[in-house]
């Protein structure tokens, strides 16, 4: 059978301390457009799912596949507030505790580890933080000159940065 190139997963996040003293209830049962076009995902994450959890099952064998020269990407969607940014990783990732930790860090880390464990291999390690919100494009490794025109750009071989777009985050 042919493998399908893109996966899907959907993450449900848990009520928030206020949303439970709200007394809000977790709306999702089965994703439905119209009457009957009930959608299926590759992986579905419920409210305990653990950062590991989601990493190893649906990021790790991307990062993997990187590093034997396949290009990857990885982004996570949904309206705000539904946990794109815990699940990527994208916050003060400094202060976050392991387990808390989302894919960004995990994956540096992982290809950080394959890199020393290739010495033969020379690596050439990029990357770029972009947030992509509406129209407008926000370098997050360069806050001062964040608000500058930026344009994303492909070079003669349609190739935009492997790291760029395996770590890329859209709001
Ligand atoms: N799986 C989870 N477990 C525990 N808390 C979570 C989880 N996912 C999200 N949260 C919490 O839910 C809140 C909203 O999540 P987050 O900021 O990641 O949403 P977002 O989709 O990035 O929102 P926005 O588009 O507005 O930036 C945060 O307080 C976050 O810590």
């Amino acid at each position: 059978m042919e493998e399908i190139p893109v996966k899907v997963a959907v993450r449900i996040r848990p009520l928030l301390c206020k949303e439970a003293l709200h007394n809000h209830q977790v709306c999702v049962r089965q994703v439905i457009i119209g009457r009957d076009r009930v959608f299926t995902f590759d992986f579905v994450f419920g409210k305990n799912s653990t950062q590991d959890e989601v990493y190893n099952t649906c990021i790790k064998p991307l990062v993997l596949s990187l590093i034997e020269g396949y290009n990857a990407t990885v982004f996570a969607y949904g309206q705000t507030g539904s946990g794109k940014t815990y699940t990527i990783g994208g916050g003060h990732i400094a202060s976050v505790v392991e387990g808390q930790k989302g894919i960004i860090p995990r994956a540096i880390q992982e290809i950080f580890q394959s890199i020393s464990e290739h010495p033969s291999i020379d690596f050439n390690v990029k990357v770029s933080y972009i947030e992509v919100y509406k129209e407008d494009l926000r370098d997050l490794l360069e806050l001062e000159t964040s608000m500058k025109d930026l344009h994303i750009r492909e070079d003669e071989k349609g190739n935009t940065g492997k790291v760029a777009r395996l770590i890329s985050c859209l709001h």
